[in-house]
């Protein structure tokens, strides 16, 4: 919450004139409403022309300003609150940015967007509705009441009392009795939209378990709770509000019937009992944002404490580096030392104690079973994942020391879930290199065997109108793009048939050579070319050497690549 403060009040000029404005608005209704009473009052004795002038002068003078000063609350307040909702994007955004690879690991993305985004929206209220209010509420009845005292104590005694329980006492009830509606309707909301993502998401696998009717019914029971908790907000809101205006109510009786009493007993002018009662009429115009104020204000606190969690998350920031070593132009060595890493939150170290070495411009496949670590042998390389124990460094320098964007820079990350945005195939390869001319994309989409691909066909979201196998090699054909030392190949052809595949890695690695490779493969075949091959199991690197050595060994790789044969042979 303070940050937000912060952010608020970098916006001084605006904030300050907002609050002038403001009061000089809430004064002018006052003043303007007393001089009408006060004229109205007059006008009955008949007083010299010259003071009903005056008085009909002041009341034009009144109600300009009101109306001048209200634009001007107006303009200024919302400006104020743009402004600072822009700087709050901002802000967040630049903190969340390079938490990016690592919190959608931590938290479901769909998920923290929406909240996130929500949060942030739910900011605007803050300055608006929770920051200004209770200032010019408080400097406009201050001054009020600082006038009424000259006229009648009692009056300004009733409008203080008025203040306590307009202000103060009724917003504080109703604090209270809407806290468990707020998380109730809160609670309501995130289930209605992780329901809705499922829904969509799920949508063709629910249909093909015949469990469409079920979902959308638990959808339509999820939305109908959260309407129901959104209308119970609503009657307090409005309960609240109407609690305040009858209270201000009574109070301006409590001023007619108080104010008649003193006319009676003589201590109290009766020309100015009209204008009095005019006075506590207007006044309580500025507590009625105080009735939504708690709610306003509990809703603001509670998204930034949201927002902070997030930033705060020890476990998706990526540790400062005391000293940062640019990354390397030409294809360095990579060494693993004892690489020892479990994943945040999780107890199972998914590495252990793992060692190799990658000599410079050389190209490594990584094998080994579902689960035995090979991607997160990629996550480390490019410092997604800082391990616990060991290191990983390129030409001698860890990836404690590099900076992830330098590294993402100069590395070609082919992993397996590709993204695709709406927009044409250009557009999509062109996210790979914004300058590439039409002929060079074309040769690309050639390359990996996508002559077909149209450069203006327009994909729908996540490619979804391409096979899995075209949504690999476009995800390939951005690599080719990039001209950069390292190059981190996760199982980019596992949907591709066997004799494209060929083809394709063959250009790849065509296009890599003499640059640092390492590819994690699904299949054993055509690894006969490569400089070595690491063999995981269960966490643990359990063979390295060349296709041969390995064959010759007739160790783990020697075996799975038996069990590959006979399944080959049997299907
Ligand atoms: N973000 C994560 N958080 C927690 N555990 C994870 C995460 N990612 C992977 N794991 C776990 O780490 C282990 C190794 O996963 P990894 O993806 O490295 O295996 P892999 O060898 O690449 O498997 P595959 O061949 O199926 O892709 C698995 O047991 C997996 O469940």
């Amino acid at each position: 919450m303070k940050q937000i403060r912060s952010l608020v009040l970098r916006e001084k000029r605006d904030v300050f004139l907002s609050v002038m404005f403001g009061f000089l608005a809430g004064m002018g209704a006052v003043a303007l409403f007393a001089n009408s009473g006060y004229l109205i009052s007059r006008a009955a004795v008949t007083p010299a022309l010259a003071i009903l002038t005056i008085t009909i002068a002041l009341l034009k003078l009144f109600s300009f300003t009101r109306a001048l000063s209200r634009y001007g609350e107006r303009l200024y307040s919302h400006r104020a609150t743009f402004t600072m909702l822009s700087n709050v994007r901002t802000h967040f955004f630049k903190k969340l940015e390079p938490m990016a690879p690592r919190i959608s690991q931590r938290f479901r993305s769909g998920d923290l967007l929406s909240r996130i985004v929500g949060d942030v929206e739910s900011l605007q209220d803050y300055f608006l509705r929770v920051f200004y209010p209770p200032v010019v509420m408080l400097t406009v009845f201050t001054a009020t009441i600082a006038v009424t005292l000259y006229f009648s104590p009692v009056t300004a005694g009733i409008l203080a009392a008025g203040l306590l329980v307009t202000g103060w006492l009724i917003p504080s009830w109703y604090a209270f009795r809407q806290r468990k509606n707020a998380a109730d309707v809160r609670e309501a909301r995130g289930k209605v939209s992780t329901e809705a993502a499922e829904f969509l998401y799920g949508f063709q696998d629910l249909k093909l378990h015949q469990r469409l009717a079920h979902k959308e019914e638990e959808l339509l029971q999820q939305s109908k709770h959260y309407v129901s908790q959104q209308a119970e907000a609503a009657r307090r809101r409005l309960a609240s509000r109407t609690w305040n205006q009858t209270a201000a109510f009574a109070v301006s009786w409590l001023v007619l019937a108080s104010g008649a009493a003193l006319t009676a007993a003589g201590q109290l002018d009766g020309v100015f009992l009209a204008m009095l009662v005019m006075i506590s009429l207007t006044v309580f115009e500025n507590a009625v944002p105080m009735a939504a104020y708690p709610s306003y204000a509990h809703e603001s606190r509670r998204a930034a404490g949201r927002l902070d969690e997030v930033m705060a998350d020890e476990a998706s920031k990526i540790p400062e580096k005391e000293e940062k070593h640019p990354f390397p132009e030409t294809a360095p060595e990579v060494e693993f030392n004892n690489v020892t890493f479990t994943f945040p939150d999780e107890n199972r170290p998914v590495l252990r104690d793992v060692s190799f070495h990658l000599p410079k411009g050389t190209a490594t496949a990584v094998v080994g079973a579902s689960g035995s670590g090979k991607s997160t042998l990629l996550q480390l390389l490019l410092g997604i994942y800082i391990p616990e124990a060991g290191e990983v460094k390129f030409n001698g320098f860890s990836t404690r020391s590099l900076d992830e964007k330098d590294i993402w820079r100069h590395t070609n990350a082919v992993l397996q879930d590709q993204h695709f945005f709406y927009g044409t195939v250009r557009e999509n390869l062109q996210l790979a290199d914004e300058t590439a001319s039409d002929e060079k994309l074309e040769e690309v989409l050639e390359s990996v065997q996508l002559p077909y691909l149209s450069l203006d066909l327009e994909l729908r979201e996540k490619a979804s109108d391409l096979s899995g196998g075209e949504k690999q090699r476009l995800g390939l054909s951005r690599a080719l793009l990039r001209d950069t030392p390292v190059w981190l190949l996760d199982e980019p052809t596992s949907s591709v048939d066997a004799s494209t595949e060929q083809h394709v890695l063959e250009k790849i690695y065509q296009s890599a050579s003499r640059k640092t490779l390492l590819h994690v493969s699904h299949r054993l075949q055509g690894l006969e070319d490569m400089d070595q091959i690491l063999v995981m199991e269960d966490g643990k690197l359990a063979e390295q050497g060349t296709y041969s050595e390995l064959m010759k060994k007739q160790g783990v790789f020697y075996k799975m690549k038996q069990t590959e044969a006979e399944l080959f042979m049997t299907g």
